[in-house]
């Protein structure tokens, strides 16, 4: 029996109930009704428990068609894939035994209790088997999110920045780092070994304040690009506008839906409804919103409070208004801004000071504004290099400039730079989870589904 070398069993055997030793088991494909289910288990009673159900453990690696048989009645619960991939070349780095079974609900609840009625094997906490990847050292934290990532991802783009996050892209860029502010240290450290002696090597110091230099511009460079977190959160689209614009309309035309009513009346949309496109693969979120205009209505006051908030947050604002009604937009956009011109099958409709003249009726104009938000979004949310994908990756990013920036500004004697820079090489080892990050774990952890 293979025991893993991080987690030993006591002496009578069992391991104990709350301790990372337990075997887990949980059913990793989605669940509900399917074809196929997956029960997984991991752990040093993995083998035993799939001893007990299949028969016999096959060899590593390879499908084998068997009966599983419950434990303790011997009951026949289905035919079909076991798999034995014995630690630490596993997914999580110990024993794992997986079950491919037909995918009704009482057939997975059977082979689940048949799992648990094995000793020591308990159910797993959501994203337990990711987590015991980590504690394995086989993923570091910015790979695990990355999988986190892969799991959430609806898109293309998106699918491909997970798997190079999860594949370790982000941690070997984030590593280059921290190599070169280590390199930075030692020199730091040599000017200090020499200062007492007449023969410093010339210029140690100055060498490792410009590579510090160097360091801030590319750090900051890496703060600067947002698109990474982008891609993985969506590129905004906020529709804002006069009342009876079609804003609505151009929502529902985007969607291909009817999402949002539609009505000759203006005022008629007071929440904001949003959905979800994949242009060009990557997820762009539009928003509809009130139209903007002076109003007794309290409920539609909050409705243009809100379409004041979504302009605000957004990555690209399209301004929609009547084409033979034109508007000067009147609206605090932090980012992009278009006027898009509607109801150009109107008589009167003229595309004036608009960057898009279309009409959602007719549909002229609607595929060219499309390819333009397409590559809108294409420019915003998706970079060659890997980027940093979340807050958590910033904020440790930012630390880590404003200590460099420190040194930068100051002539520090040689002891407290190094200070500094080691206080930078920590906020970096913070991305792929080198220092303390118990916290960032059970939050992470949590968002996984059961069975990850
Ligand atoms: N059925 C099934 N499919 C799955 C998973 C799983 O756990 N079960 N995975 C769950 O995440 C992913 C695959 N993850 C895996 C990660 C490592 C190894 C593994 O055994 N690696 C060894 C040996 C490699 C080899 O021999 O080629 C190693 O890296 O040393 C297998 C699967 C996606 N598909
Ligand atoms: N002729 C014409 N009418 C349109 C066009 N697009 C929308 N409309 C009409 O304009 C009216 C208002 O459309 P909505 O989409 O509800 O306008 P809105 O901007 O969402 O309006 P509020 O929610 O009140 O701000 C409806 O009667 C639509 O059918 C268009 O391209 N041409
Ligand atoms: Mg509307």
């Amino acid at each position: 029996m293979t025991e893993t070398a991080l987690f030993r069993d006591r002496d009578d055997g069992s391991p104990s109930a709350g301790e990372p030793r337990d075997t887990i088991v949980a059913l990793s494909t989605a669940a509900g009704r399917a074809a196929v289910a997956v029960v997984r288990l991991s752990g040093s009673r993995a083998g035993p428990a799939l001893d007990a159900i299949a028969g016999a453990r096959p060899a590593p690696r390879r499908a084998s068609y068997r009966t599983f048989r419950s434990p303790t009645g011997g009951e026949v619960i289905d035919r079909g894939l076991a798999l034995w991939l014995p630690g630490p070349g596993s997914a999580t780095g110990e024993d794992i035994a997986e079950l491919h079974i037909h995918g009704g609900r009482a057939v997975v609840a059977a082979a689940l209790e048949a799992a648990l009625s094995v000793p020591g094997v308990r159910m797993a906490e959501p994203g337990e088997f990711t987590r015991r990847a980590f504690l394995a050292g086989r993923m570091d934290l910015a790979e695990v999110e990355g999988l986190a990532d892969l799991i959430e991802a609806e898109t293309e783009a998106q699918r491909r920045q997970a798997l190079r996050q999860s594949s370790g892209e982000l941690s070997a860029r984030v590593e280059a780092w921290r190599e070169r502010l280590i390199g930075a240290m030692a020199l730091l450290e040599a000017a200090i070994d020499f200062s007492d002696e007449d023969d410093v090597p010339a210029g140690l110091r100055e060498r490792a304040q410009e590579e510090i230099g160097r360091l801030a511009q590319d750090l900051s460079a890496a703060l600067a690009d947002t698109r990474a977190e982008r891609l993985r959160d969506g590129f905004r689209v906020a529709l804002v506008g006069p009342p009876n614009a079609g804003k609505s309309s151009l929502l529902n035309l985007l969607a291909r839906r009817e999402a949002a009513i539609v009505a000759d009346a203006p005022g008629t949309t007071r929440d904001v409804i949003e959905t979800h496109l994949d242009l060009g693969g990557v997820p762009v979120i539009v928003a509809d919103t009130a139209g903007l205009r002076e109003t007794a209505d309290a409920a539609e006051q909050e409705g243009v409070r809100r379409s004041t908030l979504q302009a605000r947050a957004a990555d690209l604002v399209i301004w929609l208004e009547d084409a033979a009604d034109p508007t000067q937009p009147s609206i605090e956009a932090s980012s992009a801004l278009w006027r898009v011109a509607n109801k150009a099958d109107l008589a009167g409709a003229k595309k004036g000071e608009a960057d898009h003249l279309i009409s959602v009726r007719s549909g002229l104009g609607v595929e060219e504004l499309i390819a333009a938000l397409t590559e809108a979004a294409r420019a915003g949310a998706s970079g060659e290099a890997i980027g940093l994908t979340r807050a958590r990756h910033r904020d440790a990013l930012s630390a880590a400039v404003a200590a460099l920036r420190e040194c930068l500004d100051h002539p520090l004697p040689e002891e407290l730079a190094a200070e500094l820079l080691r206080r930078a090489a920590g906020e970096l080892g913070r991305i792929t989870g080198k220092v303390g990050v118990e916290d960032v774990l059970d939050r992470l952890f949590a968002s996984f589904c059961i069975g990850k």
